[in-house]
């Protein structure tokens, strides 16, 4: 049996996104996302489950910080899980004069709080059931949490299915030590970060080498790189596998651009949406063109 360190404590949507991902493996709940890489990268687990984006609020920074540093992780597997909230309070307990949350949580609820609990003061927490905890010892008054919490944390329902947008939703990676590949499927994702050099037009020439491919981005994050104020790396998403000519072709230009690409995974996407191949740009093209090369180069065509 695998075991896989997730953002806890328990009853988080990490959690539930682990069980989604990992459902029959040994689930190690973790504080913190970077303390469940480093469980991975120490050997204490094989996989971590991880939050990485939300529909609403966007990246999490704290996952894209623990995947730059240290050893390399590869993101094998994705789930996506619809995010509404419960908030809970002490049962029999009085005034609501704070309400704690991981501070993505809060952002995803600001309008109802101000609608229903106007007198509470939002507090961040490092998860939705490290708020629960924090309601239980007494730090705080309510949380907002997974709707999952209550059945792990002794707390009185105030109100469930609360968000201020309906249908978000939040990404979540299982990132393990490099090794075999998931195998493409045509719906994939591949990831990197990137470290440009500091000049002018470098991020355009980093998407110029996926345009120019015809590959689709999906997400692209910029994150200090802590050491040289003004200086980044940048996240990039795109669609396709590593395994695809094109996907490779792109990597080999991604690389001779930065001073340093790390690889961060390919895998099938939660969604299931299919590579966008452009005219000209499908991995047969690219296949044909070099062997096309290969025989120029060979003198075997005039
Ligand atoms: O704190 C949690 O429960 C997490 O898993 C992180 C998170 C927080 C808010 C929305 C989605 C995931």
């Amino acid at each position: 049996m695998s075991r896989i360190a997730y953002f806890g404590p328990q009853g988080t949507f990490t959690e539930q996104a682990a069980r989604a991902l990992a459902g029959g493996e040994e689930l190690i709940p973790v504080e913190t996302v970077r303390l469940a890489m480093t469980a991975v990268r120490e050997g204490e687990a094989d996989a971590a489950c991880v939050p990485i984006e939300n529909s609403v609020e966007g990246v999490v920074p704290a996952t894209l910080d623990a995947l730059s540093e240290s050893t390399p992780l590869v993101a094998v597997a994705e789930h996506i899980l619809p995010v509404h909230f419960s908030v809970l309070a002490r049962r029999g307990g009085g005034d609501i004069k704070t309400v704690a949350s991981h501070p993505h949580a809060l952002a995803q609820v600001r309008e109802w709080l101000e609608a229903n609990l106007p007198d509470a003061r939002p507090v961040a927490s490092s998860s939705t059931s490290a708020a629960a905890v924090g309601v239980l010892d007494g730090q705080f008054d309510a949380a907002v949490c997974a709707p999952v919490a209550v059945e792990h944390y002794d707390l009185e329902v105030l109100a469930t299915e609360v968000a201020d947008v309906s249908d978000a939703v939040t990404r979540f990676l299982l990132v393990r030590p490099p090794g075999e590949l998931p195998e493409p499927t045509g719906a994939d994702r591949t990831s990197v970060v990137a470290a440009a050099v500091n000049r002018t037009g470098t991020l355009a020439e980093l998407l110029t080498a996926l345009a120019d491919r015809g590959i689709n981005l999906t997400r692209l994050d910029a994150r200090p790189t802590r050491n040289n104020f003004g200086e980044y790396r940048f996240f990039m998403d795109f669609e396709g596998h590593v395994a695809e000519p094109r996907i490779l072709d792109a990597l080999t230009a991604l690389r001779r651009l930065c001073r340093n690409l790390r690889f961060l995974g390919s895998h099938p996407r939660a969604d299931g949406t299919r590579s966008t191949i452009e005219p000209g740009a499908g991995n047969d093209d690219f296949v044909d063109a070099a062997m096309w090369a290969d025989a120029v180069r060979k003198g075997d065509l005039a």
